[in-house]
């Protein structure tokens, strides 16, 4: 393959930079280090079942490792997790780091000056699709780090990292998909750099990435249907219904269950995606979680031209309570976000006349 003029991921950094004279070029340092890690994580899932990373994290009587969530660790969670923290941990770039993988926040080794920035992650999004080869990737979120953080050296507590989304210095998702891509936001729009193989390089691919405002297509999870709130059920069976219902047009459906292959189709081409908040587990609030997961995506969609929210409000003027907090996600074209949160802001919405979803139907009890 011939050697292109397209840009580096470090030139389009540079330039990026050159709007903020005087700018010190930590945060880029802090992108190349995170597009290193996560070069280093496509490598492994490449490698798949020669690598010996595939399975549970540390099989036991009880079928493995169980992380913060309650949910069984994979062994590539572990490991992506691992490469995070050991090529992030001694840059002196950062304040603490936090992920979805370690129950508090990450100390960073060694003492004042502490670097300016924290850095928030999950190592590895769609974990229940490594076994079987589908896409997987890691998504993370750059915040800055409390003033007195950085002047005292104190450690970071959780309470540093619950900025709302809308304070994001930059965020950004890696998908491991037939092509390694980098999708990133330095709060000057979207680019998208898809890994030459060969050279080790993030390449330009992707200039101003904009989400269409309109689209045919929507991901939601249907298993969830009996749960769902009427706002929620109202949009979806008004999907289903097609061209001869209230939107009068047909929609198709599309459930990988990575959040970042959604996210990633949405960009190039529309969509809307929702994991909403529903009655299947009054104690979680929704199944996506706010730091790592809706925030940066969020920060994505909105810097794309799209809309990320919760439902009842923007995704990026939430304030987070936990560092693990979960919260309802709907993101995509802007005018289907629009409507459902709109579906969620009128009076009680009808019973649904879809037989699909009604009370007696298919996917109910
Ligand atoms: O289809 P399900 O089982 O409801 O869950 C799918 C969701 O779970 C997630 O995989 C959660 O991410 P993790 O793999 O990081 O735990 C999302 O990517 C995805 O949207
Ligand atoms: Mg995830
Ligand atoms: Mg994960």
């Amino acid at each position: 393959m011939p050697l292109s003029n397209r840009s580096t991921l470090t030139q389009y950094l540079i330039e990026e930079r050159r709007r903020f004279p005087g700018a010190s070029g930590a945060l880029n340092a802090l992108i190349l280090d995170v597009a290193l890690a996560c070069k280093a994580i496509a490598r492994a899932v490449a490698f798949g079942e020669l690598g010996g990373a595939m399975g549970d994290a540390l099989p036991d009587a009880k079928g493995g490792e169980i992380n913060v969530q309650g949910e069984v660790q994979k062994r590539l969670d572990v490991v992506s997790n691992e490469v995070f923290i050991r090529r992030n941990e001694w840059s002196g770039l950062l304040a603490g780091m936090a992920s979805e993988e370690m129950e508090l926040p990450y100390q960073i080794p060694g003492s004042y000056p502490r670097g300016k920035y924290l850095l928030v992650f999950d190592p590895l999004d769609g974990s229940s699709n490594i076994d079987v080869n589908v896409s997987v990737g890691s998504i993370f979120s750059i915040l800055r780090a409390p003033d007195d953080v950085i002047k005292s050296g104190r450690d970071v507590t959780e309470a540093d990292f619950l900025q709302p989304g809308a304070t994001q210095v930059a965020a950004g998702y890696a998908l491991y998909g037939p092509t390694t891509m980098l999708m990133l936001s330095v709060g000057n729009g979207v680019a998208g750099f898809t890994l030459n193989p060969n050279l080790g390089e993030f390449m330009l691919t992707h200039s101003d990435v904009r989400v269409p405002a309109d689209t045919k297509e929507f991901a939601i999870n249907a298993s969830n249907s009996r749960f769902w709130e009427p706002p929620v059920k109202r949009y979806v069976d008004e999907c289903l219904a097609g061209a001869t219902g209230p939107r009068g047009k047909d929609f198709n459906m599309r459930w990988i269950a990575s959040m970042v292959a959604e996210a990633h189709r949405i960009l190039m081409r529309g969509g809307v995606f929702m994991y909403p908040r529903d009655m299947k587990d009054p104690s979680k609030p929704g199944r996506l979680r706010l730091l790592y997961e809706a925030n940066p995506v969020g920060f994505l969609m909105e810097q794309a031209g799209g809309r990320a929210s919760t439902g009842r409000q923007p995704i990026l003027g939430v304030k987070p309570s936990g560092l693990h907090q979960r919260i309802g996600l709907v993101f995509g074209s802007k005018n289907e976000v629009e409507r459902i949160e709109r579906y969620h802001h009128e009076p009680a919405a009808k019973e649904s006349a879809n037989p699909l979803f009604s009370e007696r139907s298919l996917f109910r009890d």
